[in-house]
């Protein structure tokens, strides 16, 4: 049986990690800390591993997205596009003190990923004032802490899963800011996996343009606009060697065997660019619940 390593357990790594792979091919093994789950599969422990790479309301998760370019050499295998819904997390106020404006004004901490508080934003303006953020390595371990505080002024934001594992009460639903709060997943590994049809495939490659070639940029950004080549994100990053040295993180729509994508390539590389396929794969998009 494969192994995937992810962040868990009850994170929402694994809510979407078993909605699209589902309980019976794979042994799912938990990790505290998201190197960790880079490492599992980089040193042969598991087989892939589940990476939260990119939020609707937050954009990248630059950490995450820094390991998968500069620590680690695990092709992308599939992307999972997974809704999100906020929780928080917590015990009520034993002898509630009648404020109808706030029901949470009594809560000083607030445990979670440090993604969390982007999505929530508004939530933490209008109840959470007087709570200090305390960034934990998943918003399940939050929940874990909090819970094991077992004091009422410690809550955690997470997911249902997590509340009903850990027997807390769910204080507030669906707090992020926006409904649609949905979070982009990679699956990476070594080896090719054989996963089910999509009829969306997306390739990801990663650009260094050549150094005093004024229009390289543009150069490269056409290479892709007259092929009728969708781009779907790109991205400046530090190449971390040099300081003003960037890199881009192209997301491209479509696989890399068509011929377009390929001569597309060829071209920027003609013009001194170098370029890293970091993976061509089936994107997949959460449809309902019942689907898993
Ligand atoms: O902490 C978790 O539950 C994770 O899986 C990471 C994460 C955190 C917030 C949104 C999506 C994924």
């Amino acid at each position: 049986m494969k192994k995937v390593a992810l962040l868990g357990p009850n994170t929402f790594s694994e809510e979407a990690t078993r909605h699209f792979l589902g309980e019976e091919a794979f042994e799912y093994v938990p990790f505290k800390l998201i190197s960790d789950v880079f490492m599992a599969t980089a040193s042969g422990e598991t087989d892939l591993s589940v990476i939260p790479i990119e939020n609707t309301l937050e954009g990248s998760v630059h950490l995450h997205v820094d390991w998968l370019v500069h620590e680690v050499d695990l092709p992308i295998r599939a992307e999972y596009v997974f809704p999100i819904d906020m929780n928080l997390i917590g015990f009520p106020q034993p002898n509630p003190e009648p404020d109808a404006s706030n029901p949470y004004s009594h809560i000083r901490k607030v445990l979670s990923h440090h993604v969390v508080p982007a999505q929530c934003s508004k939530f933490f303006k209008k109840y959470l004032s007087g709570a200090e953020f305390e960034a934990v390595s998943s918003t399940a371990e939050g929940v874990r802490l909090a819970t094991v505080q077992n004091d009422s002024t410690v809550a955690a934001i997470g997911p249902a899963v997590a509340a009903a594992s850990y027997k807390v009460p769910i204080l507030q639903k669906e707090i992020q800011d926006h409904k649609d709060n949905m979070t982009r997943f990679l699956l990476v590994g070594k080896e090719a996996e054989e996963l089910p049809e999509s009829d969306k495939m997306k390739t990801t490659i990663l650009v260094t343009l050549p150094e005093d070639y004024p229009g390289a940029l543009h150069q490269v950004l056409s290479a892709f606009a007259w092929r009728r080549i969708n781009l779907s994100k790109i991205e400046s990053k530090p190449t971390k060697k040099k300081l003003g040295n960037y890199y881009f993180y192209i997301d491209i729509q479509g696989a890399l065997d068509s011929v377009l994508l390929q001569a597309a390539i060829q071209e920027i590389e003609a013009i001194g660019c170098q370029s890293r396929i970091l993976g061509s794969y089936p994107s997949y998009l959460f449809t309902s619940k019942s689907e898993a």
